[in-house]
């Protein structure tokens, strides 16, 4: 399948969940976090919730790290050139969805990627090998490739991997792990 097709059938199979499921399923991955030997690190990145897109709900994430006191980043998209720009989050962060329904920092005080040390990464499908998928336009590309090299990327997704290996392109960037439901992927 190409990369059009499998966006439209993980973006299909997203929508035939309930939110209970939908709950149900973060949670689980939540969970399945914790078994990960990633939590002696300091400056985590986490993308907020796309509730329109039924993306998984990050709330529990945040909770771990909040309860573990670590520091959080957020992330504002920039649609003019696909880049981000990183900030702490702070109880005084104010929040504000974007057109795209993105929840995102209206500002704060500015992260450079090279100081994240782990980087929790959505996606649409991935592979056996880590590689891939989003919406197409590179943000998590851009980003995850000006990180230093032992930045850890943990992709999320509420569904298992796609068997036969995704194409990649020069500028994918391969996860060291993917976190399902039910499963823990080590890349
Ligand atoms: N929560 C979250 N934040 C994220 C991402 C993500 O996947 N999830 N991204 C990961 O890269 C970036 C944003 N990527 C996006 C890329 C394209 C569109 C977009 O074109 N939306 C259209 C069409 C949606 C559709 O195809 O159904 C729209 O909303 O009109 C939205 C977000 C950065 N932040
Ligand atoms: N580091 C980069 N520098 C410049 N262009 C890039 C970079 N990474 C990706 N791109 C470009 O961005 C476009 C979208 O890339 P791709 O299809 O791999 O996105 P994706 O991984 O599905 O989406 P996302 O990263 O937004 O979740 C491609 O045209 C690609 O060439």
């Amino acid at each position: 399948m190409n990369k059009f097709d499998l966006r439209h059938k993980y973006k299909a199979l997203r929508q035939e969940l309930s939110e209970s499921q939908i709950e149900d399923l973060s949670l689980a991955i939540a969970n399945q976090l914790l078994k990960l030997n990633i939590w002696d690190k300091s400056l985590y990145h986490i993308f907020l919730t796309i509730e329109e897109q039924k993306e998984i709900n990050t709330e529990y994430i945040l909770n771990i790290l909040a309860g573990k006191d670590k520091n959080i980043v957020i992330s504002k998209s920039n649609f003019d050139d696909y880049s981000m720009k990183h900030y702490l989050l702070t109880d005084s962060t104010k929040i504000k969805k974007n057109k795209y329904n993105i929840p995102e920092p209206v500002d704060g005080i500015p992260i450079a990627s090279e100081n994240i040390d782990v980087a929790f990464v959505p996606l649409l499908a991935f592979d056996k090998l880590g590689n891939r998928i989003g919406y197409g336009k590179g943000f998590y590309d851009r980003f995850l490739s000006n990180c230093k090299p032992e930045t850890l990327k943990i992709g999320l997704s509420f569904f298992e991997a796609e068997d036969k290996a995704l194409d990649a392109s020069v500028n994918d960037i391969k996860l060291d792990y993917c976190v399902t439901p039910n499963e823990v992927f080590r890349f």
